[in-house]
């Protein structure tokens, strides 16, 4: 089965890397060459550790030639499913589904990684509603065990039972969600980390000791503000807006602080500077 994703960022990486290591012949799309080059790196470093990790039998090699990295998105009109991973913006997002539309197969699924945006509404930007879902994954992809799919309002249930059993093959758990704001996991999760921002924000404890409470007092292998520099603040803010904007309640405010950072350029780990220092 061939498989695509679009967009080689912090998160199309690594489900292609992980879609290549459960032997899919995986195309990977970026509109920048220089991200494909950063993935290429990234995979071929994370695929190196897991193979000797896992003392498996395969080599880097041998899982990178079932992945090709490129610019031109015709190269994915074969693909029985093509997951997006593109920005969190859903203009963005019904732009290249509309692309997809005319390069794909009529039988083509397409998933979204999105963390927050309609799966309905993008659906409906295309002929083919009853074949969009979403398929969101965690972050780091090659790690984390999730995979949260999402049904729109006309996804089909074929669609969600083919992408179980991708998520499956790709040893991973799925949880089946309707489509709602921010769905079941960052509903949850996005709050808190916009408190530990507003503790942060007021001057209560500095970022280390924040996080070094939450890890400690509740058991998480990583601090909230540490958390939301891996995630990458901008999408962060794109995810916080998009609850404030579907609900409308207002104990979504989003903290200053995060505003800021990201005005000022600074998304987290991504580009060096956010909370933290990298
Ligand atoms: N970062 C996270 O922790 C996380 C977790 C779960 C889901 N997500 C979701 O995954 C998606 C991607 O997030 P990310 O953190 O990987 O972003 P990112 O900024 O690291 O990467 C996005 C990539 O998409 C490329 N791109 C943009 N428009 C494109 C287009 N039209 N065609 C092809 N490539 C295009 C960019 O060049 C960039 O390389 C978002 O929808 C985000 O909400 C992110």
């Amino acid at each position: 089965m061939k498989v695509a994703v679009i967009g080689s960022g912090i998160m199309g990486n690594g489900i292609a890397q992980v879609m290549a290591m459960s032997g899919y012949e995986t195309v990977l799309v970026d509109v920048q060459q220089e991200a494909l080059d950063r993935a290429k790196t990234t995979m071929e470093k994370n695929i190196g550790r897991v193979v000797d990790k896992q003392g498996l039998e395969t080599t880097v090699e041998e899982v990178m030639q079932r992945v090709q990295l490129t610019t031109d998105i015709q190269h994915v009109s074969n693909a029985e499913v093509v997951v997006e991973a593109i920005v969190e913006k859903m203009e963005a997002k019904k732009a290249l589904l509309q692309q997809l539309d005319e390069v794909c197969e009529p039988k083509t699924i397409f998933a979204s990684n999105t963390s927050s945006l309609s799966v309905t509404e993008m659906g409906a930007a295309t002929k083919r509603p009853d074949k969009v879902a979403g398929m969101h994954f965690f972050n780091p992809v090659p790690v984390m065990e999730l995979v949260e799919l999402v049904k729109g309002a006309d996804t089909s249930d074929e669609t969600m039972a083919v992408l179980q059993r991708l998520t499956e093959a790709m040893n991973k758990q799925s949880i089946l969600v309707n489509d709602a704001p921010l769905f079941v996991v960052n509903r949850i999760l996005i709050p808190m980390l916009s408190e530990a921002m507003f503790v942060y924000e007021e001057g209560i404890a500095s970022a280390e000791d924040i996080d070094q409470g939450m890890k400690l007092g509740t058991n998480q292998p990583i601090g909230p503000l540490r958390l939301a520099d891996m995630i990458g603040l901008d999408t962060l803010l794109a995810v916080q807006q998009s609850l404030l904007d579907e609900t409308g309640d207002s104990k979504y405010r989003i903290p200053f602080i995060l505003k800021k950072l990201v005005r000022a350029g600074h998304y987290g780990r991504k580009t060096g500077r956010g909370f933290y220092q990298y």
